[in-house]
């Protein structure tokens, strides 16, 4: 079954008004494939998430880079799901590796985070990923595979969710993993889908890899067959994510 490619801008917590409406013009004017071949999701900051929905091309859609992990309500600082919703915002980036790291979200909290967002019909960009500490003590894949199963146990479909591998090693360090690495990790995420969630889930899900990519390394990148796109951190901010999104047509020769 043919994985349509996927690739994500996070913004994280960068930009104005000004720059964010200067992003948004650059990816306007770009030509790129159709939204059959790829799906584009950008992901500003949460204060921009309206003026950068109601100015972004209609064939490019729009992410939170989180979602509070219930119903909304005595919750300082949050934003839940149903404020999302409200908005029209249809995707939200849950359990990124900064997150997970900062502020300390577990396997668990991330999977309930990851489980209310799709019961409120948001899909998700669920990221998940190893320290160089545990990829030199040969831990990567007990890794990965224990912050899946924590979502799997709590998520009755994956229709809605996309599987970001972003090693931690890698996120804005211009460390990139080599096409080789990150094959290997994908491929074995989806042997552990197929055995632990079904065989249709690893087939169909897309698997999308983070961590320094940038218009010169996505191209090897996305030939891999088990690389399914991606999530791009400082490089969506420039004109250069126009050349990753373009980097899905490898998949078409
Ligand atoms: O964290 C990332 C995307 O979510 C990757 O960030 P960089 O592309 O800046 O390494």
């Amino acid at each position: 079954m043919a994985r349509k490619f996927f690739v994500g801008g996070n913004w994280k917590c960068n930009g104005t008004t000004e720059e964010v409406k200067k992003i948004v013009t650059t990816l306007n004017e770009a030509k790129v494939p159709g939204e059959d071949v790829v799906e584009v999701v950008v992901s500003p900051p949460f204060v921009f998430l309206p003026v950068v929905k109601s100015l972004l091309r209609p064939d490019f859609h729009v992410a939170a880079q989180n979602c509070w992990v219930r119903k909304g309500g005595a919750y300082t600082g949050e934003v839940s799901a149903e404020m999302l919703v409200n908005l029209s915002i249809p995707w939200v980036i849950i359990g990124h590796s900064e997150r997970r790291q900062l502020l300390n979200e577990s396997n668990e909290f991330v999977a309930d985070k990851v489980a209310y967002a799709l019961s409120q019909g948001l899909k998700v960009i669920a990221c998940i990923g190893e320290t160089l500490e545990q990829r030199e003590a040969g831990i990567t894949m007990a890794v990965v595979a224990d912050q899946t199963k924590a979502i799997a146990a709590k998520i009755p479909s994956w229709n809605n969710v996309v599987l970001a591998y972003e090693p931690v090693w890698a996120i804005g360090t211009g460390k990139v993993a080599t096409p080789a690495q990150a094959q290997e990790v994908h491929a074995d995420l989806r042997k552990w889908i197929h055995s632990n969630v079904s065989a249709e889930v690893a087939s169909s899900v897309r698997i999308i890899y983070g961590g320094s990519v940038n218009g010169g390394n996505c191209k090897e990148l996305a030939v891999q067959p088990d690389v399914d796109g991606f999530l791009v951190g400082g490089a969506s901010l420039k004109p250069e994510f126009i050349d990753i999104i373009n980097s899905a047509t490898v998949k078409k020769n």
